[in-house]
């Protein structure tokens, strides 16, 4: 069954600052991926592996084809969606992992990491229990977790954005470069985290750099069109 379908996607950037100059930076995109499957998304950089998590995390509007995503038993196109029905689509049907996180001054580890949980309906103490689990598994220690993350290595950060999207429910989790800034203890924690996702029917779409990691954990590769090859 799949939950993510992408038929003919194509995005270009306009430069506005450039005098509307077009960068196209997506073409033909045909890509799906089914429940318990891992798709690596692979492309050298500048490729376009972020641009396309992002369009599909509805960040980015794209000029033609669609992005059907299972939502309960229909499939939504993100590219026809509202910002309040996007919205709806992130907090129950997909996660997202940058490979940065965007920190909200004060709020502490903990409960940045719980609040999925409580946008799916989860009560408070089981979202505070199963945010701290998640945390261990992922080696942030306890004495982290009442501190905001602002502080933290970028290793640490990266492991903050991958424990809220791994901690929810959502049947779709995108992941970008999740483990760019992490040790090999903390990239086999990652690798677990997926594992682990897969057996629980999440389908994950990555953008990944490294082949030894993609052979542990994806069940295909997708390698983004370059522009140089011809349509099919
Ligand atoms: N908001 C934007 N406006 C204009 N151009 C952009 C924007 N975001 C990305 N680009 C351009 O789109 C191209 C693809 O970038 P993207 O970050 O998607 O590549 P990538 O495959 O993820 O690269 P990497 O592997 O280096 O992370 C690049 O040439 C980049 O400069």
């Amino acid at each position: 069954m799949n939950i993510l379908e992408i038929e003919k996607l194509s995005k270009k950037f306009v430069l506005h600052l450039r005098g509307g100059l077009n960068l196209p930076i997506l073409r033909h995109i045909q890509l799906s991926v089914a429940a318990g499957e891992c798709v690596a998304l692979v492309g050298a950089s500048g490729s376009g592996k972020s641009s396309l998590l992002r369009t599909i995390y509805g960040n980015y509007r794209a000029e033609s084809g669609a992005i059907r995503l299972r939502n309960g038993l229909s499939m939504v196109d993100i590219l026809q969606s509202s910002p309040r029905e996007i919205i709806a689509l992130r907090r129950q049907v997909m996660a997202y992992a940058s490979q940065f996180l965007r920190v909200i001054p004060r709020v502490s580890t903990l409960d940045l990491v719980a609040q999925p949980l409580a946008d799916q309906g989860i009560d408070t103490q089981t979202a505070m229990e199963r945010a701290t689990e998640i945390l261990l598994e992922l080696n942030l220690p306890q004495h982290l977790h009442a501190l905001p993350p602002a502080t933290f290595s970028g290793g640490e950060q990266q492991r903050v954005n991958l424990a809220r999207a791994f901690v929810g429910q959502h049947p779709l989790i995108l992941l970008d470069e999740p483990t760019a800034s992490l040790d090999g203890r903390n990239a086999t924690a990652v690798k677990n985290k997926i594992l682990q996702a897969k057996k629980t029917g999440r389908a994950v779409l990555a953008a990944f750099h490294d082949p030894d990691f993609i052979a542990q954990v994806a069940d295909r590769q997708y390698s983004i069109p370059s522009f140089s090859e011809p349509v099919p």
